[in-house]
């Protein structure tokens, strides 16, 4: 099977309502592709069922086996009171060593937090622990549902910039659910425009010109698309190994969490 995940004819029903019906999806090794919609559109159900969190009501989907996800839900909630810090809790559910977990850290632009109470932390540094834990896990897909809220502009573009470089340097496939439509036109190969059922799904400049997501976005964000584009736009091969090609080889880059040397291990 060349596709991560895989769904077919999906349709999933909360009680008596359908939140989605007939919807096919797959996503491959190395791509970055981003679920977009209005509130309620069905989103979230979406990634929970290709997660296998919510039962199919019709149809099918596919993981291939031994796939490894890195999943940031949408929301986790901290009780105030729990004694857990952040080292702690990205040793759950499985323990990783100090070097790793500073690294993980690092990597996410929040280094030396790993002392904090984990319910003490800023809404932008939660997302970033958040995304620590799922790369410690060192996925083959990191599923991500709406991973900037919380965070500011310049850290939501930085966010972005994060994501393109775990992708190029582990290969890792990324399944996002943005808001954020300008940057998400600039970050990802692919965008699956969703209210209920795949309106319309393609490379960003294709669903930007498609009259279904006009419909549902208008061309409020244009301006800044257009911008984000022209960013985008020139030849990475010049970018030391930020290639957009899914399928190039990324042996030559080593994972960023597998440099540490895991000698010291206090969890
Ligand atoms: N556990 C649940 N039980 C019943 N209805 C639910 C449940 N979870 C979600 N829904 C409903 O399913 C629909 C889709 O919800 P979902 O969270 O997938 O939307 P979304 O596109 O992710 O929305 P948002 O952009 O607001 O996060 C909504 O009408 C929501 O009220």
């Amino acid at each position: 099977m060349n596709s991560l995940i895989k769904a077919e004819n999906l349709s999933v029903r909360h009680g008596d309502t359908v939140v989605l019906s007939g919807v096919d999806f797959a996503i491959r090794k190395g791509e970055i592709v981003t679920v977009v919609g209005p509130n309620g559109s069905g989103k979230s159900t979406l990634i929970r069922a290709l997660i296998g969190l919510e039962a199919a009501a019709t149809g099918r989907v596919t993981r291939s086996p031994g796939l490894a996800i890195g999943y940031v839900p949408q929301k986790l909630h901290i009780d105030a009171g729990l004694p857990l810090t952040v080292r702690r809790f990205l040793s759950l559910p499985r323990r990783v060593c100090d070097a790793a977990a500073e690294a993980a850290l690092t990597r996410t632009g929040v280094p030396g937090l790993g002392t904090r109470p984990l319910a003490r932390l800023s809404g932008g540094q939660f997302q970033r622990v958040l995304l620590a834990r799922a790369l410690l896990t060192r996925p083959d897909i990191l599923i991500l549902d709406e991973p900037t809220q919380g965070l500011d502009q310049p850290g939501t573009a930085a966010f972005y910039h994060l994501i393109e470089e775990v992708r190029a340097e582990t290969g890792a496939a990324v399944l996002m659910v943005s808001h954020d439509l300008h940057v998400v036109m600039a970050a990802s190969d692919r965008v699956v425009c969703l209210n209920g059922h795949i309106c319309c799904e393609g490379a960003p400049k294709v669903v930007s010109a498609a009259p279904e997501y006009r419909a549902l976005f208008g061309l409020g964000t244009g301006g800044a698309f257009a911008l984000y584009r022209h960013m985008h736009d020139h030849d990475h091969e010049a970018d030391e190994g930020h290639g957009h090609d899914p399928s190039a080889p990324h042996a030559a880059h080593p994972h960023p969490l597998h440099g540490p040397n895991c000698t010291h291990d206090h969890v």
